[in-house]
């Protein structure tokens, strides 16, 4: 079995929402938890990356790592908690999810995780073309790249792949509910879909 360890990014400030996505619920279950959920199957181990303020919301409700981004890089966004995860571990991949995609499922994972390819440094899903840089396994070869990205103080994930290979998947082609990568950004969107 390949190496992987799974990422949950819980670290951004959830500005448009007001309030943390990640202890937003769905049916009774948090949304961070459904990320942890879908990985459970295909990773050796899991980590939550997050930040110091809510580091002990987390500890009240899972038995989780909890890890924070590092601290020179704290709050330059994914990139920075991708590699706090990758300074963590010795998987060789690290499969990675947001904290606000209340519908990702274990199968969606699990059908991503059978595209992983040696000769790929990243494999990332797109929706009808268009990135999703969050749903993504990333090699440990892309640390040296990822860190490189942050002293520069660039966070853009996509220069990230400009400087690497990628395998797209497309959404459209592996999973056959149109909404499994649904993120949710604003309170609206939580009001139209959850209610
Ligand atoms: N570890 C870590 N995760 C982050 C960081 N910034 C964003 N994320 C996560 O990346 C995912 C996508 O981020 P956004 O949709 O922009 O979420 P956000 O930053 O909380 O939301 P806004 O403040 O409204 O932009 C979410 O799961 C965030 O928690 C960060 O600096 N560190």
């Amino acid at each position: 079995m390949k190496e992987i360890a799974g990422a949950v990014l819980a670290g951004g400030e959830s500005r448009r929402f007001g309030s943390p996505k990640a202890f937003a619920k769905r049916e009774g279950t948090y949304f961070f938890q459904f990320s942890v959920n879908a990985l459970r199957p295909f990773v050796q181990e899991i980590y939550i990356v997050s930040h110091p303020s809510l580091i002990s919301r987390f500890r009240q409700v899972t038995n989780e790592k909890i890890l924070l981004d590092e601290e020179m890089y704290r709050g330059q966004g994914p990139l920075a908690g991708i590699y706090t995860v990758m300074r963590r571990t010795d998987a060789e991949w690290i499969f990675v999810l947001p904290c606000d995609m209340p519908y990702i499922r274990p199968d969606t994972v699990g059908k991503m995780v059978k595209c992983i390819d040696e000769s790929f440094d990243i494999i990332a899903s797109a929706h009808f073309g268009r990135i999703q840089p969050l749903v993504g396994i990333y090699n440990r070869r892309t640390l040296q790249e990822i860190g490189q990205l942050l002293n520069e103080r660039n966070n853009r994930m996509l220069s990230l792949f400009e400087h690497c290979r990628v395998r797209y998947v497309n959404e459209q082609d592996f999973f056959e509910e149109e909404c499994v990568f649904q993120n949710i950004n604003y309170r609206q969107e939580y009001d139209n879909y959850m209610t």
